[in-house]
């Protein structure tokens, strides 16, 4: 299937644009009236999201009434550790939970490497759907959590702060940490290759919690198996978002991928000289700067723009977007960002 917009993929593999493509982390749900329609249907995000008629559904949302330049499949980086055999909820205001973690060789031998396929068929149908009812519109961009950060929450068995416990197991039982790392990391590669049979034309790795580790630390535990996967998927262009990993920036430029998100701590120049040219930046507006009145978002965001031009570049928020931020301000960042190339 032809893309009858393919901006997105061509910012990021380097070739010529017309003008920069842009679409949220976390566009899908939250801060759309009608997906808390949708949401209120069901039990809960666990039963929309193993519905793949209603996940596509929310997935195509954004493009139809913001007008982003990509669709990001309706999911969650915690699919896989329930695939391993590690299952969560989703509890309302707080978040996830996990009923079990694990704390020892014991608990990970009940573990087992998820097939892509058989164990998130759920996922692959929603892509299915939401490929042809897309029908080229924009591309549909695949994603999975990077191994540290899904390890982070099967140890931790919940958000946290600190991660301490997580953080700790390095430290206390870091041959066992490799090892569930290692599973992490072949469930995931599987995953990854599902969603890419399935027609997602983009993938990204979200290392959410990437900035609590001391640099060392993230090279061993983190940089070493997100390289395995960038290594193993080589059929689409590949996007590593590490939020805090200013101090990994010189080495995520060598990972094999086409695309290096930045949050909005690292300077845009800085982190240009460090990635190098070769590589497209993805970024990274404050998402807080959507709080502003719509002239304030515009003049951010054109600053931001300036920030990146005459680099390869893909315009998004430095984190997700905000569940309160009202979806009028953010169509304001996205025709700021449309409108940039004509001023
Ligand atoms: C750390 C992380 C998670 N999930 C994700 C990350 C990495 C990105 C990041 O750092 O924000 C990724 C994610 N989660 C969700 C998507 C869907 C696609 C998108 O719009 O980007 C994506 C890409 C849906 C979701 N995932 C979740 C919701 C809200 C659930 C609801 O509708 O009740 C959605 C739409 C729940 C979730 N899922 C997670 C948390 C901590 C929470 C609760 C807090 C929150 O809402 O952000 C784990």
């Amino acid at each position: 299937m032809q893309l009858k917009n393919d901006l997105l993929i061509r910012a990021a593999k380097g070739e010529a644009v017309e003008r920069t493509p842009v679409w949220l982390m976390r566009q899908a749900g939250r801060i759309l009236p009608e997906y808390r329609a949708v949401r209120e249907s069901v039990s809960g995000f666990i039963e929309l999201a193993q519905t793949p008629e209603l996940a596509a559904e929310v997935t195509i949302q954004p493009v139809d009434i913001l007008g982003v330049d990509a669709a990001i499949i309706f999911s969650d980086i915690l699919v896989i550790p329930e695939a391993m055999g590690l299952p969560y909820e989703m509890v309302e205001k707080r978040g996830p939970w996990f009923p079990n973690v694990v704390s020892s060789v014991a608990d990970l031998k009940k573990l087992r490497i998820a097939d892509g396929v058989d164990d998130l068929s759920y996922v692959i149908d929603a892509i299915k759907i939401t490929k042809r009812e897309l029908d080229g519109r924009v591309p549909l961009i695949g994603f999975a959590g990077a191994p540290w950060t899904i390890f982070a929450y099967m140890i931790e068995g919940s958000g946290s702060k600190t991660f301490s416990k997580a953080r700790a197991m390095l430290y206390t039982q870091p041959e066992m940490s490799h090892q569930l790392l290692q599973m992490i990391t072949d469930s995931t590669i599987n995953y990854l290759k599902a969603q890419i049979a399935a027609g997602v034309d983009l993938i990204q790795l979200f290392d959410s919690w990437a900035g609590i580790l001391p640099p060392e630390h993230y090279e061993t535990f983190s940089l070493k198996y997100i390289a395995q996967i960038c290594d193993a998927i080589n059929e689409v262009p590949k996007t590593v978002f590490a939020k805090g990993a200013f101090f990994a920036r010189e080495q995520m430029g060598k990972l094999n991928c086409e695309t290096i998100g930045l949050d909005w701590n690292m300077g845009v120049a800085e982190s240009r000289k460090m990635i190098g040219d070769d590589k497209t930046l993805q970024g990274n507006l404050d998402p807080a700067a959507l709080y502003g009145s719509a002239k304030e978002v515009e003049l951010v965001t054109n600053l931001m723009m300036d920030q990146f031009k005459g680099g390869r570049h893909i315009a998004n928020l430095g984190h997700g977007v905000y569940p309160d931020i009202s979806p009028d301000k953010v169509k304001v960042f996205i025709e700021t960002v449309k409108n940039y190339a004509k001023r």
